[in-house]
């Protein structure tokens, strides 16, 4: 069954909470506030062209094209089944298309390379958990840094010289990551024993330590609370405007989405059925129909 719910505008302009929006703004007067996004620069960083995925009889996508621009936030929305995490696991070379190709910043491949993800500057979120619960928040997020370590086992063993280096600027990064995203208060503690919207968060700490160009967010609100919701929008949103970072998230929340994205990708059965921006994607009737039955009138029976 078919159950995204068609809120459009549910959180509307909601306020990134004032305690946040207060800390971030005080971290070292880079970040931007509200309203000031820094613009997505015209730099295409990645293009899926023509990508078509199935498995055995069952056709999770066809013929998709998609880009995203250097510093944009791209959510991919659509109903259960309709293709949207296949396509960040095409992205991030879980999967491997049939057809069809993906260029990051430029350079094509049939199939991203998966244990060079990082290195491609590509970091992820994923839909459930994947924090090691035994470790604390700080190891969790140094992890994060994983790609960057050049000096051998041994090194690393003995933690002299090179791997010393790495360890200390690896800390002190995610220590950075940890503040940027309001969690240094919890960076001793064991993952597992945070509440879940404070792991969401940590997951998105160990991405953004890793320095992506592209962040791939899958359901990164899910089984949050409004206010958690939020929070990491406000987070998201002050990821991008810091760091110039591309968002390429799916959420299920179309308030959230209609508020923190500046291009919407709309998927219908694995096809793409819309693109453009929130206010063109919430008037486009086949956007609509897809979602038939749901909310797509207003009490005067006019459409939303
Ligand atoms: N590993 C797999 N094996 C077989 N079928 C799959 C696999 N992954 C996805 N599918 C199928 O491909 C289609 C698209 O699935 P996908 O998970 O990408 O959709 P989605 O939009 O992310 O859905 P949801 O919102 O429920 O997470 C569905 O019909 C799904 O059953």
């Amino acid at each position: 069954m078919r159950t995204m719910t068609l809120a459009f505008g549910s959180l509307g302009s909601a306020p990134f909470p004032p305690e946040i929006q207060e800390h971030l703004a005080g971290l070292d007067g880079q970040l931007r506030q509200d309203g000031e996004r820094q613009a997505a620069t015209s730099e295409t960083i990645l293009d899926l062209v023509g990508v078509t995925l199935s498995f055995g009889g069952v056709v999770a996508l066809t013929d998709i094209d998609l880009s995203a621009r250097r510093g944009e936030i791209l959510a991919i929305i659509g109903p259960n089944g309709a293709g949207k995490s296949s396509i960040i696991n095409v992205i991030s070379g879980v999967y491997r298309p049939d057809r069809g190709h993906v260029r990051l910043s430029g350079r094509l491949y049939t199939q991203v390379p998966t244990q060079k993800l990082a290195r491609l500057g590509i970091a992820r979120t994923f839909q459930n958990l994947a924090l090691f619960k035994g470790l604390s928040v700080l190891e969790n997020v140094v992890i994060g840094r994983a790609h960057t370590t050049r000096s051998s086992f041994i090194e690393q063993i003995v933690g002299l010289g090179r791997a010393r280096t790495e360890q200390t600027d690896a800390r002190s990064r995610a220590l950075n990551a940890l503040e940027f995203l309001h969690l240094s208060h919890v960076g001793d503690r064991l993952a597992g024993t945070l509440p879940y919207g404070l792991q969401k968060r940590v997951e998105l700490a160990r991405a953004l330590v890793a320095e992506p160009d592209i962040l791939l967010l899958d359901e990164p609100m899910a089984g949050m609370t409004a206010t958690e919701k939020n929070e990491m929008a406000g987070f998201v949103r002050a990821a991008r405007d810091r760091f110039g970072t591309t968002v390429v998230l799916i959420e299920h929340d179309i308030g959230v989405v209609m508020d923190l994205s500046d291009r919407v990708a709309v998927l219908d059965y694995g096809r793409k059925i819309a693109d453009g921006t929130p206010h063109e994607v919430q008037r486009d009737q086949r956007v609509i129909d897809a979602y038939l039955g749901v909310a797509t009138e207003n009490e005067n029976g006019e459409g939303i």
